[in-house]
């Protein structure tokens, strides 16, 4: 693993969640982004070498809307930047963790990325996330 990339929080309301953030954090997000396939539209904000990433449902399948139906807003996955996801999940499947994606999907940032289930790291969503080179 090469760093945390980012920390991922669930949130209702983005816009407003955007205003809280943009206080704690002094920057303006510096991108909105929706991911159709996850059901969610994010953003981004850079803080020093990481990032956080508010997440909003776009619909009630969202992962983000079962997550905050059942636990309420908070602190919902870590990503971390990797340099070769389809080792990592070779590796990590080797050792025993659940990885939710075995192919890497297209995420946010332009990253492709993958998940392990919270159960294989003590309660945590866990995100890989590689950069998709220009
Ligand atoms: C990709 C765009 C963007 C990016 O950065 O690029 C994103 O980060 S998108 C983020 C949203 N997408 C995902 O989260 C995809 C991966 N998530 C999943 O596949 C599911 O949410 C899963 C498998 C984690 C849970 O789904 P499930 O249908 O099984 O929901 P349950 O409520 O039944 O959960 C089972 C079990 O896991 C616990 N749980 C669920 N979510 C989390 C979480 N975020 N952190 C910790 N624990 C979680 C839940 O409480 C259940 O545990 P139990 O003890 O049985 O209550
Ligand atoms: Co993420």
């Amino acid at each position: 693993m090469q760093k945390i990339e980012h920390l991922g929080i669930a949130v209702k309301d983005l816009k407003e969640a955007n205003k809280i953030y943009q206080a704690l954090l002094g920057v303006a997000p510096y991108k909105e982004e929706r991911v159709a396939s996850e059901g969610v539209v994010t953003s981004f904000f850079k803080t020093g070498e990481s990032k956080i990433e508010l997440l909003a449902a776009t619909n009630e399948n969202s992962p983000i809307a079962k997550f905050i139906a059942k636990k309420g807003e908070g602190i919902h996955h870590i990503a971390f930047a990797v340099a070769d996801i389809n080792a990592e999940v070779a590796r990590l499947k080797k050792k025993g963790f659940v990885v939710l994606n075995d192919e890497p999907k297209r995420g946010a940032d332009n990253k492709m990325v993958v998940f392990l289930h919270p159960k294989s790291a003590n309660g945590v969503l866990v995100e890989l996330c590689q950069e998709i080179k220009k």
